[in-house]
């Protein structure tokens, strides 16, 4: 429960966290206790680095990420993150995500670089779980997701936007968006690859990882990284519109479709999870990727001056 009220402060789905009864709690299929909401309530809730806002109407949920000033993806984020969505995921009423980003300019910049420069190995593996979690919560959802990209979304900010099942990218050329990993001197791993080539293909997959090509938005739209692109102001207003087309289609049909293209990729994570973390830590405590990250942070911190 503390936990609870920490990770959704302000919540106004049916009033505070605290005045929920025990009648008002269920159990996730990951045995976590969640809040549970009466099936007439208009929800909107706040969290630290999220707002989530859903509509009973349409049965569609707005995640919009705030975590100033890029939005990277730190392990508390992270766990904000993958408990809303299975909050949403356990709503019977919420037949679709729209995930988007509150702050100016940025989707999100990826991983949180900090939570893995100068980190020892235990909390690199709690922050590799939790990325892993992300994922798995994104791509194997059985809600519509759609990623409404207004900003340039690096690295992880990519793979959230790709475990969605469509993206709408903001038309402007200064955004970016790919799979960067190899320019900091680090690996997308191979689950990171998988979900590129499930969405690009084997050859523009391999071009991309090797180069670590960040595709601006024409370009993003060519590979197939992205599905649409639409004047910055109508990102939010086309994925309604899109989400609707997905919207009109039976919900056990769609959710079968999508189990039967995503499972093969998901059970490779799952069947490799730990030795996916174990090889985690043991890359990215070496002194040499150290020397990489670092160097790249301060080539970040330069660019401002
Ligand atoms: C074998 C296989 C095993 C596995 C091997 C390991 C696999 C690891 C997989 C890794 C996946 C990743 O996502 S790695 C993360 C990759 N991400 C990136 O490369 C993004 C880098 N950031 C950017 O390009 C830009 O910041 C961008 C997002 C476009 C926004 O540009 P802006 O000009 O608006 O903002 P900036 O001025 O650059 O940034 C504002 C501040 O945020 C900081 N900042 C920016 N991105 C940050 C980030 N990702 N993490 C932390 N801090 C970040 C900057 O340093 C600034 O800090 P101050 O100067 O203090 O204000």
């Amino acid at each position: 429960m503390a936990t609870l009220l920490k990770l959704f402060p302000t919540c106004t789905w049916t009033g505070r966290l605290a005045h929920l009864s025990r009648k008002g709690w269920a159990q996730s299929r990951s045995g976590r206790l969640l809040p549970c909401f009466p099936a007439s309530q208009r929800c909107a809730s706040t969290t630290s680095y999220l707002t989530v806002e859903m509509d009973d109407n349409t049965g569609v949920a707005v995640v919009t990420m705030k975590s100033p000033p890029v939005n990277s993806l730190s392990l508390d984020f992270l766990t904000e993150f993958s408990i809303s969505i299975e909050k949403l995921e356990m709503d019977r009423k919420c037949r679709g995500v729209i995930l988007t980003s509150g702050l100016p300019k940025v989707f999100s910049a990826g991983l949180d670089i900090m939570e893995m420069y100068g980190k020892g190995p235990e909390h690199c593996a709690e922050f590799w779980r939790a990325v892993q979690e992300m994922w798995l919560k994104l791509y194997g959802s059985n809600m519509i997701t759609i990623a409404a990209v207004n900003g340039s979304s690096p690295a992880g900010g990519c793979l959230m936007a790709m475990a969605c099942d469509y993206r709408i990218m903001a038309d402007n050329p200064k955004y970016s968006i790919g799979l960067n990993e190899t320019l900091l001197g680090i690996v997308a791993p191979f689950w990171f690859k998988d979900t590129m080539m499930n969405t690009i293909g084997f050859r523009a997959t391999e071009l991309a990882l090797q180069l670590g090509l960040l595709h601006n938005a024409p370009n993003a739209l060519r590979v197939g990284l992205v599905d649409e692109l639409v004047p910055e102001k109508e990102v939010l207003s086309a994925a309604s519109t899109a989400i609707s087309k997905w919207l009109a289609i039976p919900d056990h049909a769609r959710q079968i479709t999508k189990s039967m293209m995503r499972k093969p990729t998901i059970d490779r994570l799952l069947s490799h999870r730990d030795q996916d973390i174990n090889n985690f830590v043991s890359f990215i405590t070496k002194d040499s990727i150290q020397k990489s990250l670092q160097v790249y942070m301060e080539r970040l911190k330069q660019r401002k001056t």
